[in-house]
């Protein structure tokens, strides 16, 4: 049975990366998906945007919806402090299987939990499953089609607090229209655009961070 693409990935980061070491993993994924096999990880050019959301904001608890190969799993967890962790939630077993090796051999696993399932699944199980308060920095890069969805779901299962960050990732391309339109009518919301460019590729794309106002 031929390999995936996924695969492919994760094997030229075993054999190319610094096992432990999250900026070499990062490089060796960015290098791969830009000369060899493009992939859907944020990359290194939208990746600034969001270390720099992640540094300014310092999270105990991140959440992340989409985890893929597991690229920005690690971008965010390498800057999190001790004591903080980040949530990763993948719909796609074969995805989490290949995430779950990333995340370990970058050394970044005791500050990453990988939970498998359909975001809506999982969401309102955070509370008690999970033992989250509320959370403070929330990374949305799954489905496009789920991003406004997931963003009410978290409302309702009261998981955002005066000042929860969201940062949403693919909003001019693939493009998440019904969460723009969502997002920046919503008072509850204070909204801004960081325009980007689509990983390893010259077209436009733009991030949209909204802080949740309480
Ligand atoms: O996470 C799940 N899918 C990937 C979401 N991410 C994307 O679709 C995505 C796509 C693109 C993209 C860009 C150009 C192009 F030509 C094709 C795709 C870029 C990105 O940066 C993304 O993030 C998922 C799976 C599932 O089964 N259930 C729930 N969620
Ligand atoms: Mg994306």
């Amino acid at each position: 049975m031929n390999q995936s693409k996924e695969r492919r990935i994760l094997n030229f980061v075993l054999q190319n990366a610094v096992r432990g070491d999250p900026c070499s993993v990062m490089e060796t994924i960015d290098k791969y998906c830009s000369e060899k096999e493009w992939a859907m990880n944020v990359g290194d050019v939208k990746g600034v945007i969001l270390d720099k959301t992640v540094e300014e904001i310092n999270p105990k608890v991140a959440l992340e919806l989409g985890t893929y190969c597991g690229y920005s799993a690690v971008r965010i967890a390498r800057l999190l402090k001790a004591g903080a962790c980040l949530l990763t939630v993948e719909f796609n077993p074969e995805f989490a299987a290949i995430a779950k090796q990333m995340i370990e051999f970058a050394g970044v696993q005791d500050k990453v939990k990988l939970l498998e399932g359909p975001s809506e699944v999982i969401i309102p199980q955070l509370k008690k499953k999970y033992e989250v308060d509320t959370l403070d920095f929330v990374f949305v890069d799954h489905w496009k089609d789920r991003y406004a969805p997931d963003t009410i779901l978290l409302q309702e299962c009261s998981l955002l607090r005066k000042g929860s960050v969201l940062l949403a990732d693919n909003i001019i391309f693939p493009g998440a229209p019904e969460f723009v339109k969502y997002i920046r009518n919503n008072p509850r919301f204070q909204c801004s655009t960081y325009p980007s460019y689509l990983e390893y590729m010259k077209v436009q794309d733009a991030m949209e961070k909204a802080v949740f106002l309480g």
